[in-house]
């Protein structure tokens, strides 16, 4: 649905050059929700402008369900870009107008007539959970009633993808939830596609079904959630399931094992201790539930050498799970 491919933006600022994207290329299936993810500076924002041609590539080229935006002509563009909807972290909405007149505005500015504006403010916001405030001034609304409205306006159009920049940034953690679930709702219910960028790993493992990790304006590492857990050495893996450096235990094989799926559910510990007669101790573990299934990652030390453990590491390989020695 969306295909950014060799993407490369540079800023030109004083004496200043940055390289803000390079050679960036992504692809975000139809109906799922994709996830960027990075630090402050590392190129989030400037990508996702990219999306949608706020900011124009100097290089490569962006697809958005069969049109190839970077080739269209002015009034082209104009139109293709109205099967993306957009939600910014500051809301960006008009002070001076009602909900339903800042969720009306764009179906203004493309001449739909006022009746069918109404009636499409207020189907969208009955979607969104803010029927009851259609006449309400943005002042007199919470941030996350703001994300709603800004979320609605962007549906209001009938996108085909939302574009999503920091939306949840400046909400708290339980606001951030309530917004996070409502975009997966909408994702599910209107089958829309939908690219974030987030400074937060919370975000993705909450909602994303895929996932992209950005620094210094290049795409580390990409993939679906679930081939990333086991994927050996992925990064973003680590980042979902933190158990910080590794001990140093002589003497002992540190090893970290990850689990999805059924294995999840399965006493393979226990087993372990059994089978081989090891005495395993648990240093860490990170669970949660990611696009609805448990995984995990677990820390055991085992007593002896990798070498001497061969047999139980292989046995765990053998079932499905992901086995790497970070210590000894
Ligand atoms: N209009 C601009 N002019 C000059 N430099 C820019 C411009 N926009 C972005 N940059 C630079 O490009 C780099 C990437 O910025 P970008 O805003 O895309 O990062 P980000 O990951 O979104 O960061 P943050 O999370 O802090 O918003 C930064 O070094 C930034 O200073």
């Amino acid at each position: 649905m969306i295909s950014v491919q060799h993407v490369s933006k540079t800023f030109r600022s004083g004496g200043t050059v940055t390289a803000a994207l390079q050679d960036v290329s992504l692809e975000v299936a139809e109906g799922e929700i994709f996830g960027v993810i990075g630090q402050s500076g590392a190129g989030k924002s400037t990508l996702i402008r990219a999306v949608n041609l706020l900011e124009r590539p100097d290089s490569g080229t962006v697809t958005v369900d069969g049109d190839e935006l970077t080739a269209l002509a002015p009034a082209e563009l104009r139109r293709a870009r109205r099967k993306i909807g957009m939600v910014f972290q500051h809301f960006n909405l008009l002070a001076g107008r009602t909900v339903r007149g800042n969720v009306e505005l764009g179906l203004e500015i493309i001449g739909v007539d006022g009746e069918q504006r109404r009636r499409r403010a207020l189907e969208i916001l009955d979607l969104v959970g803010l029927d009851d405030k259609a006449g309400a001034y943005p002042a007199e609304l919470s941030g996350g009633q703001k994300q709603r409205v800004g979320i609605a306006r962007a549906l209001a159009g009938n996108p085909k993808v939302l574009l999503s920049d920091e939306a949840t940034s400046a909400l708290d953690p339980e606001t951030t939830r309530s917004i996070l679930d409502l975009v997966k709702k909408i994702n599910t219910d209107l089958g829309l596609t939908v690219l974030l960028i987030t400074h937060e790993m919370d975000v993705v493992k909450r909602i994303c079904d895929s996932a992209a990790l950005i620094e210094g304006g290049r795409i580390v590492e990409q993939g679906r959630i679930v081939s990333l857990i086991s994927t050996a050495g992925s990064r973003l893996a680590h980042e979902l399931f933190p158990l910080g450096d590794a001990p140093s235990l002589p003497g002992d094989t540190v090893i970290d094992i990850t689990f999805s799926g059924g294995s999840a559910d399965r006493p393979v510990i226990a087993q372990l201790a059994r089978t081989y007669g090891l005495d395993v101790s648990i240093l860490g573990a990170a669970i949660e539930t990611i696009g609805g299934n448990q995984a995990g990652r677990t820390r055991l030390a085992l007593p002896g050498s990798p070498a001497g453990n061969a047999r139980p590491i292989e046995d765990l390989r053998s079932q499905g799970m992901l086995v790497e020695i970070v210590g000894e």
